[in-house]
């Protein structure tokens, strides 16, 4: 099977440093269905959770590995290894990690599904000159949650494991479970022109303010209108460009875990994200956090998925008297320049899916998506993946490598948009606009773009990201005004009453 890093030529590789931890010592998993785990003695799991195991009601953990969506999706707790790899084989470098911790694993499944056994959470950085850590975190406790049930896994040192060892671990690890209707109830009332959370925060003292230089908001729109011209001159055919905010606590920490369960609550159809890659002495550092709209790759039972977005309308910007829907079909649906920016991004996708399948399903027409603060233009795509020599398909780690970066958070031709961003933007992006998901032992995993969340850098503070699309109709203008929509969840999550 090929794999590409679009970023890569063979004149300007790069190695890989890889440092892991202490996967070595690891012997065995286990899996057992949360039922059971709730009817054994000394369980601490209670048949009320048992019954309703929302995984949103598990957000009480600020350094809890996480990907939900509607309650349903994986939590980790604790850390039982880690992998940090960056450059050109970031991916392959986190692959053989992962296949060689899994090998030797002795692991008891009786459920054998999409991410029961084992499961690792992976981050990585944007672009392979990054400086940030990429790589995978194996939890040693997974809470999971499909449609079919829920269950919990342990991996651990010890050669066998019982389900006694996998309530102590709850026990240990887990620190509380809300009530059920908890996560729902931190949603604010759904003021949909400004988006959930516009409400001033309730919490008392001082809240998180965000820096937003007026010089630098002046700057990315000159860069926005360089990028235009680099478009107008043939060189570029689309480019994304994103900028970043920092968000201060002035010493009040911010609190995550409750900007998670609000992101989570407000943008139910998204993936809330959560995962700290390198182990670094202060737990807070490095914390990539967010919801995003966007799947880049899940591969499932042999199936791969994917939703592409591009094309992007601010809810705020709906006048009153029209019904959303119809300004958004109009303003989005109907207008050349999203539909182009849509294109661009799709026939990336489409472009590297190709080597990995006879057929992708993906519908001729765009659907509009609407989240609470903006609509996008939207496109699912599904394809049956072909079988290698071996009759085993490609994991969801060497797709991810394929496909990354689509033009959605890129551009087209992918390896001159990177450049011009990494030119224009005079930003490492780090793990913004990655990929972020998670990975099983049978090459299932789903990962999205890490897109409209930020990264904690240090107890009191985090840099939060957004960009947007230029094609050759952008006004600088109006791009600023989307990243300032794009960011909006994300900074009201945090406690940060945002200008608008
Ligand atoms: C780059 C971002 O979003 C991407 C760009 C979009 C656009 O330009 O319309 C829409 C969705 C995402 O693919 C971001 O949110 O930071």
């Amino acid at each position: 099977m090929p794999t590409s890093d679009p970023f890569t030529t063979p004149e300007d590789a790069t190695s890989s440093p890889v440092t892991a931890s202490p996967a070595a010592a690891l012997r065995s998993s286990l899996t057992v269905d949360l039922a059971e785990v709730a009817a054994h003695p000394d369980s601490p799991v209670t048949a009320d959770f048992a019954a309703n195991p929302d995984l949103r009601r598990l957000l009480t953990a600020d350094d809890a590995s996480v990907w939900t969506i509607g309650g349903l999706g994986l939590i980790g707790f604790g850390r039982a290894a880690n992998v940090v790899v960056t450059g050109d084989d970031r991916f392959t470098g986190a692959r053989a990690w992962w296949d060689e911790l899994t090998a030797g694993l002795s692991i008891v499944d009786p459920l054998s599904r999409s991410a029961t056994g084992p499961v690792a959470f992976g981050a990585f950085a944007f672009a392979r000159t990054s400086t940030a850590a990429s790589g995978l975190v194996l939890p040693e406790l997974v809470i999971g949650h499909d449609h079919d049930g829920a269950w919990v896994t342990l991996v651990s040192t010890a050669p066998e494991l019982t389900i006694a060892d996998v309530a102590e671990a709850w026990n240990r690890l887990v620190p509380t479970v809300l009530p059920a209707g908890a996560p729902e109830a931190l949603a604010p009332d759904a003021d949909t022109t400004s988006g959930p959370g516009s409400d001033p925060d309730s919490r008392s003292g001082s809240n998180p303010h965000a820096v937003e230089d007026e010089a630098a908001a002046r700057t990315w729109c000159a860069s926005v209108e360089e990028g235009v011209q680099l478009i107008r001159d043939g060189q570029l055919e689309k480019l994304v460009l994103a900028r970043a905010v920092t968000v201060q606590g002035d010493g009040q920490p911010l609190d995550l875990t409750r900007a998670l369960r609000r992101l989570a609550a407000d943008y139910d159809t998204c993936w809330t994200y959560c995962v700290r890659i390198a182990d670094h002495e202060d737990r807070h550092a490095d914390t990539l956090f967010g919801a995003t709209p966007e799947r880049l790759v899940r591969v499932l039972d042999g199936t791969l998925h994917a939703r592409v977005l591009a094309g992007t309308l601010d809810r705020a910007s709906a006048p009153e008297g029209i019904p959303g829907s119809e300004w958004a079909r109009r303003n989005l649906f109907e207008d050349p320049k999203q539909r182009a920016e849509h294109e661009f991004a799709i026939g990336s996708l489409l472009g590297s899916v190709a080597a990995y399948t006879e057929e992708v399903e993906s519908s001729t027409d765009p659907f509009v998506l609407e989240l609470p603060n903006v609509w996008h233009l939207a496109s699912d795509v599904s394809a049956d993946l072909t079988p290698g020599p071996d009759g085993t398909v490609p994991s969801a780690l060497e797709l991810v490598e394929a496909v990354h970066p689509t033009a959605a958070v890129c551009g087209t031709p992918t390896h001159e948009a990177a450049e011009a961003i990494a030119r224009l933007e005079g930003l490492d992006r780090g793990l913004y606009a990655g990929p972020v998901g998670w990975l099983d032992s049978r090459h299932n995993g789903d990962f999205g773009i890490a897109l409209r969340g930020g990264v904690r850098r240090t107890e009191d503070t985090a840099q939060v990201y957004a960009g947007c699309g230029v094609v050759e109709a952008s006004v600088p203008a109006e791009e600023l005004a989307e990243t300032r929509a794009k960011l909006r969840p994300v900074l009201n999550a945090l406690g940060v009453t945002p200008r608008s």
